[in-house]
């Protein structure tokens, strides 16, 4: 379909901006509360749950802590929360096997979450870096990265998530197969509804180093994650990577990083048509809150214009470290 433009001055584009309500009518996209998902940093380690230094207003938070957060979420109609553990580095191994324990950070945060606010959904994270001695998301044998006999821990991990409670399993390691292995493991142990949301373009960014100052791995990442996560230059490979995950099983499928990736939104939406998120990583956040801090850049206007940006590049939703702010705005602008 092409649009009708008679020219000038029967046509005036500018006519249909020259109001609020006429703005309104015509605006295109629109950003929900029940568009986001709060990624959340929680802890055991005593005198951690304290802010990041690289994330100004993002904290780490305590079993306790993460329970109060799944509370603010469920108030503000906030339908995702995500977790990410911060552990103990001197108990970092090289088996990485608290990844799998039942009784890890994130498993009991799962629990204690689930009883107290069941209507909040509880998104996890599958990779090893919190739990190994290098840092990387798979196991390391003779300095290489080994894909298969990860994806049999990624597997234990996420059984073990499932167990738990969680509803959403957030695979963000990039080894080759786990989709499939973690969708018959799902199937075969009776959680038929636990959903996959899988970071299938998920790109070797320096934009995640904050997250990586979040979780204490970042001194701990030996040499880089080239091997497994994608090239910035690449876009029709995210393709074949949704693809193949979707044939795999999985039920939602993420791009990340978000805003300098909103091109690979786009084409993944149009392409397959399935449900699409993207994470504003820690990296942007940390890029956004820094320029507002410093009075650069106006705090309410600077979130919501980069959280509608997601929908405009055609994502379902977003996660994002502003979401309860985000939350706290849509509802004040638009509730
Ligand atoms: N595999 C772990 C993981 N899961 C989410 C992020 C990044 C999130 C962010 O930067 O906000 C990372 C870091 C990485 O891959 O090094």
């Amino acid at each position: 379909m092409q649009p009708i433009i008679p020219s000038f001055p029967v046509t005036r584009l500018r006519r249909m901006r020259s109001s609020a309500a006429l703005r309104d009518l015509a605006q295109e996209n629109r950003l929900s509360v029940k568009d986001l998902i709060w990624p959340i940093f929680v802890t055991d380690v005593p005198g951690a749950d304290v802010e990041v230094a690289s994330m100004p207003g993002v904290v780490r938070r305590t079993v306790e802590g993460a329970v109060r957060a799944a509370e603010e979420a469920a108030t503000l109609g906030i339908p995702a929360i995500c977790l990410f553990p911060f552990t103990d580095p001197a108990g970092r191994t090289e088996d990485c096997a608290e990844a799998w324990s039942p009784d890890n950070i994130t498993n009991r945060v799962i629990r204690a979450v689930k009883a107290a606010v069941p209507e909040v959904a509880i998104m996890t994270d599958i990779a090893l870096d919190p739990y190994n001695a290098n840092g990387h998301d798979g196991l390391v044998r003779d300095g290489v990265i080994v894909n298969d006999e990860t994806v049999e821990a990624l597997v234990k991990m996420g059984r073990a998530q499932a167990e738990a409670g969680a509803d959403i399993l957030g695979p963000s390691d990039m080894m080759d197969g786990r989709i499939a292995a973690l969708r018959d493991m799902l199937e075969t142990d009776g959680f038929q509804n636990t959903t996959i949301m899988s970071y299938s373009a998920k790109y070797a960014s320096v934009f995640y180093g904050p997250f990586r100052d979040a979780v204490g791995a970042s001194g701990k990442l030996v040499g880089d994650k080239k091997t497994y996560q994608m090239n910035p230059a690449n876009s029709d490979e995210a393709l074949r990577l949704v693809a193949r995950d979707l044939s795999e099983g999985a039920d939602m499928v993420m791009v990340k990083p978000g805003l300098p990736y909103l091109d690979v939104c786009r084409r993944v939406k149009d392409a397959f048509g399935v449900p699409t998120y993207a994470y504003q990583v820690s990296g942007e956040y940390a890029m956004l809150a820094g320029a507002i801090n410093n009075g650069w850049l106006k705090r309410e206007e600077t979130i919501l214009e980069s959280l509608m940006a997601f929908r405009r590049a055609g994502c379902d939703g977003v996660l994002t470290y502003f979401a309860p702010e985000a939350a706290r705005l849509i509802a004040r602008d638009f509730g």
